[in-house]
């Protein structure tokens, strides 16, 4: 077993050691090993099908590593938990219900009372900047705002790390930019550990302390990346930055084989 890059004892929230997952005789993932601090925003990059959405469904509890295993607080994660919030490409908002009836769904779940969940959808509204707009349906909304509703949703039960899955991939680049700096920002504010699936290495860089960087199948991860940007760095003016220039340069330059080895 490789050493577990990033190891700080003190503030360790979630750690997969030696973990590998096989589908049948299909092995997606191998020897992963990797710790997850407390409050650390940490971006997964690698070629399509090396297994990053294998990893954030380990985390989750969804199914379980055929190899090694996966700790939450030094415990093994052993089910599907409340503590991880998942957030996908498609927002999987409910059409029949408005912005606040789809953030109350997990509070209803969760057996909240009705001033109970009244005060936290404020709450939540206001956070997401959705201030306003709690009685308006998902079909009049925007895209951007769709996404906050969504992101809205996922942080209701204030879940303690959150998974991102490629999540404003199909979203224009002005708009990314703007859910990118939201995410950021909320991370930043509610001191959430989050790992954060994306294709795009511009994105990969922007948002991340640290970055690892995958394989092809089976994947294992190769580096860890580490990027010392601000933690409140100002993400409209990224690109002036020389740091991030330079990072972002030797992100391409790792993945520019696997990228042109890839058959579409
Ligand atoms: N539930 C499953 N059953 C069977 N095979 C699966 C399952 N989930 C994932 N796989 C396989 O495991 C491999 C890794 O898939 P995964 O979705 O984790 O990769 P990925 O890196 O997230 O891919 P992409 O970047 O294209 O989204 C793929 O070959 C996929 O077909």
């Amino acid at each position: 077993m490789k050493a577990c890059s990033g190891a700080d004892p003190i503030r360790v929230g979630r750690s997969y050691e030696g973990v590998g997952k096989s589908f049948g005789a299909l092995k997606a993932v191998t020897d992963i090993n990797l710790i997850v601090n407390e409050g650390e925003f940490i971006t997964l990059v690698g070629p399509s099908g090396c297994g990053k959405s294998t990893l954030l469904n380990m985390a989750a509890g969804i199914f379980a590593p055929t190899e090694g295993k996966v700790f939450y607080r030094g415990a093994p994660v052993s089910a599907f938990n409340r503590k991880v919030g998942y957030m996908t490409q498609s927002d999987h908002l409910l059409h029949w219900r408005t912005v606040a009836g789809n953030i109350a769904v997990p509070l209803e779940i969760a057996g909240m009372t009705k001033a109970q969940i009244r005060e936290r959808i404020a709450e939540l509204l206001d956070l997401v900047g959705l201030r306003g707009f709690g009685d308006n349906y998902p079909n009049e909304l925007s895209g951007g705002m769709r996404k906050r509703c969504a992101l809205a949703r996922l942080l209701a039960y204030d879940p303690e790390t959150l998974l991102f899955d490629e999540p404003f991939a199909a979203l224009d680049a002005q708009l990314r930019l703007k859910m990118q700096v939201e995410v950021r920002r909320i991370a930043t504010q509610l001191r959430k550990s989050i790992l954060f699936v994306t294709h795009d290495l511009d994105e990969a860089v922007a948002l991340a302390d640290r970055c690892a960087i995958f394989t092809s199948r089976p994947g294992t991860i190769r580096e860890v990346l580490d990027i010392p940007l601000p933690r409140d760095r100002d993400l409209f003016h990224l690109r002036h930055n020389q740091h991030y220039i330079d990072l972002t340069a030797r992100l391409w330059d790792e993945m520019a084989p696997a990228i042109s080895a890839e058959e579409h």
